[in-house]
């Protein structure tokens, strides 16, 4: 790694019912993010936590279906801001959340920076919902599809109308819980998904060099959007939409490990660290560990 990392918080959970995570940037830096840094002898700064003013209501708007759209754009407004400060300064971004509305930020942050981004999404979910095809409403579980240009326009238009990334750019690994409207949307699109099944047929390993191989042939940048629930709950439970049947701790470490080896990233952000519903930190831990790996630990 040659670039400073700067380290930002995003502190969003407006966009999903829980109340928590908006502490997940802290726990992970309580779970010891700066000194793992340090051992690695990598450079960072920490900028600190985005200002987020986190008013919502559980509430789904009955036009939209989206519940606290403005409040969910604001907020993500500010994280795109933050970002293209900190590309402007030459950082490699880590971004800790928050729920994953903020990889809706992000992306169109680093918009600009890139002719083509690619994005690996890591994620139990596809978070490919729209308005239209929402079970829920909460616009976590929808920032995928914003960011590939679908969705109610306030979502997509964050500097600049239209999608950030392209299907064709994008990779999904781990998912394992996909809406019906989610389904259509993969199939339509052509997006690369690694269900759980890929994974186990595959391996990990073979998962993750077709990733690479993939995006490296097409994009001049990736950015890493690693939601904890992808892992499996049995390591990482302080999370709000847990499934089960994920990749294990080993597995999800290889796949950092990997990551790191082809220094294909030049984003990341973890997300959905929710230290309310969780044991002792433990998720937080995990979520350090896993950015450890990615920015090159290994066991010896
Ligand atoms: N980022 C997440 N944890 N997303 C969970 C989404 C769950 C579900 N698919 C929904 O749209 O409501
Ligand atoms: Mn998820
Ligand atoms: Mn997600």
């Amino acid at each position: 790694m040659k670039n400073r990392i700067g380290i930002v918080g995003a502190p969003i959970t407006i966009a999903q019912p829980n109340y928590g995570v908006d502490l997940g940037p802290n726990a992970i830096r309580y779970a010891g993010l700066h000194k793992r840094l340090d051992g690695l002898n990598v450079n960072f700064k920490d900028y600190g936590n985005i200002d987020i003013e986190n008013v919502g209501t559980n509430e789904k708007d009955s036009k939209t279906n989206l519940k606290n759209l403005k409040e969910v754009v604001n907020g993500n407004q500010k994280i795109a801001d933050e970002i293209k400060v900190i590309k402007s300064r030459g950082d490699f971004p880590l971004i800790l959340g928050g729920d994953h509305s903020i990889a809706i930020g992000t992306i169109s942050g680093l918009y600009n920076h890139y002719k083509d981004l690619g994005v690996i999404w890591f994620d139990a979910h596809a978070d490919l919902n729209t308005g239209e095809t929402s079970p829920s409403g909460n616009i976590h579980g929808m920032s995928l599809a914003a960011s590939l240009g679908e969705g109610h326009k306030d979502l997509t238009s964050i500097n600049g109308e239209g999608p950030k990334v392209r299907p064709e750019h994008t990779v999904i690994i781990g998912a394992r819980s996909i809406d019906e409207g989610e389904r259509e949307f993969i199939k339509e699109r052509g997006i690369q998904v690694y269900t759980m099944r890929d994974i186990e047929k595959l391996g990990m390993d073979t998962v993750m060099k077709e990733a690479i191989d993939y995006l490296s042939n097409r994009v001049d940048g990736v950015h890493l959007s690693l939601d904890v629930d992808g892992i499996d709950p049995l390591h990482t439970p302080g999370t709000g939409t847990p499934v089960v049947g994920g990749p294990s701790y080993r597995e999800t470490f290889h796949a950092m490990s990997a990551l790191y080896d082809s220094q294909i990233l030049t984003s990341v952000e973890v997300v959905e660290v929710n230290p309310l519903l969780d044991n002792k930190n433990k998720t937080a831990e995990v979520a350090a560990d896993m950015i450890a790996a990615v920015f090159g630990e290994k066991y010896i």
